[in-house]
């Protein structure tokens, strides 16, 4: 059984020093989500960052405030109460994050659309596999498209859960996330978003019928319209066989481009 909140505490210093120091912090606005006991805030701060921190259990901030009264004074430290999926984040460059791993698709897709310079983030192994997953693997999914639309993803650590306590019962992956503008323009991010999140939910349809599954979403009129303007061999296939030039291509033409 998982723990609550996802509470698997980092306890291997190797590891933590490693986190901490992929990226150049110092001097920078770096966000925590999930701050824990601290062990990572410390490493950070270690190195000069000045941390915001957003932590969802009230008796873990009130532990990190008696622990970081000092750099909370300084104005090192901000401690944010919350949910991280939900509350207001101050402004802020980097993001370095073990994060809570049941939210992990969420608060990936929040980050994204706030923007960020860099972040260095762990997540389940088996999540970051699919985020780095290419084109015509199983493990392609919206996840995928989506991350890799708007950044580049680099895997850089493998944990066991030998590095937490109490031990996860998955390995770790410790990755890279850089932001970039998409490869391939897109005219309208909604309705690419729509595209990608429609076609996934039918992933074992054709592209065709797919896009007659998204009436709740897109109008018969500029499915069809988007159908008849389409190579005929691309909607023959199916979602996880599509390179990203051709998502975007087809909500380009539903967004009537
Ligand atoms: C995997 S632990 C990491 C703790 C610490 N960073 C470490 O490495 O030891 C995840 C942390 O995220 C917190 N958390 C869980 N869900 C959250 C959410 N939605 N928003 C903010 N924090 C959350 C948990 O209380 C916990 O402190």
């Amino acid at each position: 059984m998982s723990a609550p909140r996802d509470q698997h505490f980092l306890v291997d210093h190797w590891a933590v020093e490693k986190i901490a120091g992929f990226v150049e912090v110092s001097g920078r606005r770096v966000l925590e989500i999930g701050p824990g006991e601290g062990i990572l805030t410390r490493a950070l701060l270690d190195r000069g960052a000045t941390v915001i921190a957003v932590e969802i259990d009230p008796a873990l901030v009130e532990e990190l405030e008696i622990a970081f009264a000092d750099e909370i004074d300084e104005g090192r430290l901000e401690i944010v109460p919350g949910d991280a999926k939900k509350v207001d984040i101050p402004p802020f460059d980097i993001v370095v994050a073990n994060l809570p791993y049941s939210v992990s698709s969420q608060l990936t897709f929040r980050l994204l659309a706030i923007g960020f310079e860099v972040a260095v983030l762990m997540y389940q192994k088996e999540f970051a596999q699919r985020m780095i997953a290419p084109p015509g693997t199983s493990n392609v999914g919206r996840l995928s498209v989506m991350v890799q639309t708007y950044a580049s993803v680099k895997p850089l650590l493998d944990l066991s859960p030998t590095s937490f306590r109490p031990r996860p019962q998955v390995r770790s992956w410790v990755v890279r996330i850089t932001p970039r503008d998409p490869p391939y323009p897109i005219a309208d991010r909604q309705v690419y978003a729509d595209v990608v999140r429609v076609l996934f939910s039918h992933r074992r349809k054709t592209i065709r019928k797919g896009l007659r599954s998204g009436k709740d979403t897109f109008s018969p009129g500029s499915i069809e319209r988007a159908i008849a303007e389409l190579p005929d061999d691309l909607l023959q296939r199916r979602p996880e066989d599509l390179a990203l030039e051709e998502f975007a291509l087809i909500a380009n033409r539903l967004a009537g481009c």
